[in-house]
């Protein structure tokens, strides 16, 4: 018995009924998926590689820049075009490829604020398109974050966009209580601390306006989450907050559910193994992990270049001789590669910390 039983489709990406059903999963079975900004082909199969060794399910995510990435970064961007385009071009990749990992995979967007919503508007827009043709939509799961805007402004927009995706099954997590650190490129390093924890209240005027429009919601609530990685003391993470949202939301609805809101993890890095499992405890279903492994795909690339240095510095000639070729080394696919195997095994640790691994 493991996830994919609950699953209808067992490999590839996964739509509708199924993501909500992995979730649901996951929090009773005490893990949480790992979602992992991708900017490229090399950072999706590192990542997918790592999730196939794991027997884990995983969530694969691009953010507006990194979207923009995918499309190239010397095409221009001011009317989102890029972010656009980028991001339906690695859903396609990633639904091309990913079921040859034999693995579920949740295909998804990350942040996205007021200021980015046609960013949304325009990836919603290919959603419909894909949903005339094949019936689900081509991303599994969008983020709304409208954190920064007064609370009412945030619910309700939220709520308008959960309709239009409802009739898709399309999941949506939104974010309330601010997320420290840096996120599309806006700094949010000095935001007032007590805006970084969210209240039970507001996560219940959440769950009451969403609920009627669809169950397919989730909550990035704060609880002190900050991007980045930084001197060790500087982030102070309460997981415990998130046992109270439970609580009153399951007092408010009278649910049996001990569990009744789908919780995710921002800021991920630089996390300990016990912030992770308490907060997995308290329902979160969904870690999101960039930062980290930016890293580790970069020391795997720095360690290749530094090592082989003589290997790199002319076309023709190394330690081994002055004729000799170095074409083997310099090949993208070797370089590239290394970054790769790091980020994997960064990506298997992760799957093992938020007892993932060996869940499907
Ligand atoms: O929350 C994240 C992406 O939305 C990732 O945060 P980190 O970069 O701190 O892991
Ligand atoms: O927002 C957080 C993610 O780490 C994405 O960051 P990014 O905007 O630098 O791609
Ligand atoms: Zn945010
Ligand atoms: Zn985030």
């Amino acid at each position: 018995m493991g996830a994919t039983d609950a699953l209808e489709r067992k490999t590839g990406v996964i739509v509708g009924d199924d993501v909500r059903k992995l979730f649901k999963y996951a929090q009773e079975h005490n893990f949480a998926i790992p979602a992992i900004n991708v900017t490229s082909s090399s950072t999706v199969v590192a990542s997918l590689e790592a999730a196939r060794d794991s027997k884990s399910p995983i969530i694969l995510q691009a953010s507006q820049g990194g979207s923009a990435y995918f499309a190239g970064k010397g095409v221009g961007n001011s009317k989102q075009e890029a972010s656009i385009s980028g991001a339906v071009a690695a859903a396609h990749y990633i639904r091309s490829i990913a079921p040859i990992y034999g693995i579920p995979v949740v295909l998804h967007t990350d942040h996205c604020a007021k200021k980015l919503l046609p960013w949304l508007d325009g990836m919603l827009d290919a959603d419909e398109a894909y949903f005339k043709l094949h019936g689900e939509p081509l991303f599994s799961s969008h983020m709304i974050d409208l954190s920064e805007e007064p609370v009412e402004w945030n619910i309700n927009t939220t709520a308008a966009y959960l309709k239009r995706m409802a009739p898709m099954k399309q999941w949506l997590e939104m974010e309330i209580g601010i997320t420290g650190g840096e996120e599309d490129g806006v700094n949010n390093e000095d935001v007032d601390n007590n805006s970084l924890y969210t209240q039970p209240e507001d996560i219940y005027e959440i769950y009451k306006t969403l609920s009627p429009i669809s169950p397919y919601f989730s909550i990035a609530a704060g609880f002190g989450n900050v991007h980045g990685v930084y001197k060790p003391g500087n982030v102070k993470l309460h997981p415990e907050l998130l046992s109270k949202h439970q609580a009153y939301v399951k007092e408010k609805t009278g649910s049996d559910d001990a569990k009744p809101v789908f919780l995710v993890f921002h800021g991920g890095s630089g996390s300990t193994k016990k912030e992770y499992t308490d907060a997995i405890s308290y329902g979160v279903c969904k870690v999101n992990l960039d930062t980290d492994l930016q890293w580790a795909y970069l020391t795997g690339i720095r360690d290749y270049v530094l090592n082989k240095k003589d290997y790199l510095m002319q076309q023709v000639g190394n330690p081994e001789g002055p004729d000799k070729p170095n074409k083997k080394f310099y090949d993208p696919r070797v370089w590239v590669r290394e970054g790769e195997k790091t980020m994997t095994k960064r990506v298997c640790e992760a799957l093992v910390d938020f007892n993932t691994a060996n869940q499907l």
